[in-house]
């Protein structure tokens, strides 16, 4: 069976020296994928590559075996995209948003719009302007665009970024959900290492644009400690092995 997600040596530098170095990721189906990492250190330039935003220096991307690079249709196919804050008309309704976005994908009517607003719990509010919404459901309703096509593979960027914790849990309960009733499987970045220990079987940190680590949360946990003590011990390895270089 093939990966969803396969990512080797990706790399992307800036012209002041930051960005991302040799990543190797690997998303199985069904994964709720954790891509973890403290501010700065090159998640969304990951993701911008491989939703085709941006473009790598060097490596490869392949969603569904293929790459993005060369055959950017057929990798995108069956993918939602939630990159940094939802973009939503807001003098428009909820619903009037995702008919403008349904357009895009040949199919997809009012049944479908119907059925995202009630997985998002947006189906109270569907008629009301997107500027009185709260953060939360602003979130959700990008969710819901970016699930409007039926996806079979979810990238999201720190989804849960800004919200309280209410905002938090619905958008995890959601995206558990999904998970598990739609078989959905997810790739998601947060800086919030909590976040991922409560809705992630798999993790991968990135730390300075390199990833340091990739593995089960169950098997880091079995290593002793909670995920944050895996992490902390993690960067204490980089940074031992960099004063010794
Ligand atoms: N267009 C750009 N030009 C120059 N530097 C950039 C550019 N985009 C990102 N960077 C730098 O590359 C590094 C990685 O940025 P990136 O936005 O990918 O991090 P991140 O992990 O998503 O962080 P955050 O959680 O803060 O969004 C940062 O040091 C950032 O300043």
């Amino acid at each position: 069976m093939k990966s969803v997600v396969e990512i080797r040596q990706l790399t992307k530098k800036f012209s002041n020296q930051r960005g991302i170095e040799d990543v190797n990721i690997t998303v199985e189906q069904g994964d709720i994928y954790g891509f973890f990492g403290p501010n700065g250190a090159g998640k969304t330039t990951v993701m911008k590559i491989m939703t085709g935003l941006s473009r790598a220096d060097r490596g490869e991307v392949r969603l569904f075996g293929h790459s993005v690079k060369t055959h950017y249709e057929e990798a995108m196919a069956k993918v939602g995209v939630l990159i940094e804050t939802a973009e939503a008309y807001t003098y428009m309704s909820a619903r009037r948003n995702l008919e403008l976005a349904a357009r895009f994908y040949p199919g997809i009517g009012r049944q479908r719009i119907d059925e995202v607003l009630d997985i998002v719990g947006l189906a109270p509010y569907q008629n009301e302007k997107v500027a009185g919404y709260s953060l939360g459901m602003k979130q959700r309703l990008g969710l819901a665009a970016a699930m409007l096509s039926k996806p079979e593979l979810l990238i999201l960027d720190e989804p849960t970024n800004g919200l309280d914790i209410e905002g938090m849990v619905q958008i995890r309960e959601i995206i558990v959900r999904l998970a598990r009733e739609e078989r959905i499987t997810f790739l998601i970045s947060s800086h919030l290492i909590h976040e991922m220990e409560l809705m992630c079987n798999r993790i991968g940190i990135l730390h300075q644009g390199r990833l340091v680590r990739e593995g089960l949360v169950a098997e880091l946990r079995e290593e002793g400690g909670t995920l944050e003590q895996a992490y902390l011990r993690e960067i204490e390895d980089v940074r031992r092995l960099a004063a010794h270089a």
